[in-house]
This record gives structure tokens, sequence and C-alpha cells, in this order.
């Protein structure tokens, strides 16, 4: 079985465990349910460096990538460096995430916030609202297309973007509806961790142009970044070269001030 298959089995004992212990109607109560949300796929449409930082403490490639750093300061870090919006890891199990993680953010700064989890049922949508997201990643590998239906359409009448994110053809052949507002193509095999940006370059063509565009994973340069632009890329999802470092917000600051060539 492969690492993929494994987080969706544990994701589904976890939201099953948590419809017994908390009622979606709860989360219905909670202050963000009603708020207005930020646009990230707006704010990557009139970027011109359109990166979304990533707040990732470990993943399953890669143990420990940053268990120090406190999330409040990431998301002031991000905004003070103009990034576009932040994602943020909310599986614990595999990425040291936490739902608290995006609350505190939100608490904390007004950029569009990526809830970043292995979407499987409807209750992870409305939690994501709740909590203060703004957008919403949905993994074509372990989705059906009805799902993406369900799933997305849902989003949208929460007033969340949805970035659905592919790795290869067929994925992106089953993603393709009006209800999406950015296709990610994710370098990252996340099944055997194989990173190539070729991959983003090979699928480009293949996007439709009513979406935003979204690269993610494995950029680690300015010049990654310029190579992607001429492909219609319009946002960068980065994590690990901010989080690796001890300031992962002065990394994202400098970050765009090369890519903005200031
Ligand atoms: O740390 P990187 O290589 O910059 O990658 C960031 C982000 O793209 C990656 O964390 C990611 C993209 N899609 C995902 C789906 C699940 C978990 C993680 C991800």
């Amino acid at each position: 079985m492969n690492i993929l298959d494994k987080i969706v089995i544990d994701k589904r004992k976890e939201v099953n465990l948590k419809k017994e212990l908390i009622p979606i109607k709860a989360y219905e109560q909670l202050p963000y349910f009603g708020m207005k949300t930020r646009s990230l796929s707006e704010k990557l449409r009139a970027s011109q460096t359109g990166v979304i930082a990533e707040f990732k403490r470990k993943s399953p490639s890669k143990s420990i990538i940053n268990d120090t750093a406190l999330v409040e300061d990431v998301a002031i870090g991000y905004e003070n460096a103009g990034v576009c919006g932040m994602s943020i890891l909310t599986d614990e199990i595999y990425f040291g995430g936490s739902m608290d993680d995006l609350m505190i953010a939100r608490e904390n700064c007004e950029l569009p916030l990526l809830r970043k989890e292995f979407i499987i049922d409807e209750y992870q949508i409305i939690e994501a609202k709740a909590i203060g997201a703004d957008a919403i990643l949905l993994i074509a590998a372990i989705l059906t297309k009805a799902e993406i239906k369900q799933f997305s359409e849902l989003a949208k009448s929460l007033n969340l973007d949805v970035l659905l994110e592919v790795h290869n053809e067929d994925e992106l052949h089953k993603s393709i509806m009006p209800s999406l507002d950015m296709l990610g193509i994710n370098n990252r095999n996340l099944k055997t961790f194989e990173v190539s940006l070729d991959i983003s370059k090979q699928l480009s063509a293949l996007i439709p142009n009513d979406f935003v565009k979204v690269s993610e994973s494995g950029i680690s340069s300015v010049n990654a970044i310029k190579e992607l632009q001429p492909y219609g890329y319009k946002g960068f999802l980065i994590g690990e070269n901010f989080m690796k470092t001890d300031n992962p917000g002065a990394s994202a600051a400098q970050f765009i001030k090369d890519l903005a060539g200031l």
C-alpha cells in the first residue's frame, strides 16, 4: 500500500470519529462561518509574483522541516513579505499541522488562507469555512469526478475558493469543471515523492485558460518561477524552501524582492 492510500484510510477514520464527537451544526455557529472570504484566485490573477507560501512542519518525504517556527510569526512574516496567500497544512499525523494552526494564522493576518488537507468528506469543507479558511485544496488523486463536483460546489456555496490539484493528464481530464477556481499541478508525486518541474511544463497546455494555473512543490529558486511563468502559471506554492530556514517570513521577503527584480 502506498503512502497516499494510507493517509486516506487514516483520514477517513479521523473524519468518522470527528463526526461522532462534533456535529457539523456546531461549526455553523462559529464566527467565521458567515464571514466574507478573501479571494486567493483573484489575488493571484492580479499579482506579478504569485507566491503562495506554506506553513509545514514536516512531511512524509522529509521528516522534520521546521518544528520551532510559530505559526503566528510565520503568518505575520509572510504577510509582510507580500505573498498572495498562505497555505496551512492541517493534517497532524503526517505533516505535523492542525486546525489550530489555521485559526491562529487567521487571527494574525489578512492573507487569503488555503486549508491544505486531504479532503475526502464534506465535513472537512464546513470545518475549513468555520475556522477561517478562504480556500480549500482538492486532490484529484484521491477523489472521483463526482466527489470533485460535489465538494467544489459545496465550497463555492460557502464562498471558498477551490484549488484542484493534479499530477498527471488523467487526473486533469477528470477534474475540469466550472466549480473550480485554480488548477494546481503538483510537481511531486504524492506516492513516490519524486519531484520534477517538467510535470508543470508538460501539463500546462492542457489547462483551460478559465482557471488560474498554479505550480506546486519543488520550487526553490526565482529562476524556477521565471521558467514556469511563460507556461501561463500565475501561482507558485512554496513550502520547504521557506520553512527550512530559521525565519520563513524573511526568506519569503527576500525571494519576492529577487523575483520582482528589486
Ligand atoms: O515543500 P514544497 O516542495 O515547496 O511543496 C509545497 C506544497 O506544494 C506541498 O506541501 C503540497 C502540494 N500538494 C500537497 C498535498 C498534500 C500535502 C502537501 C502538498
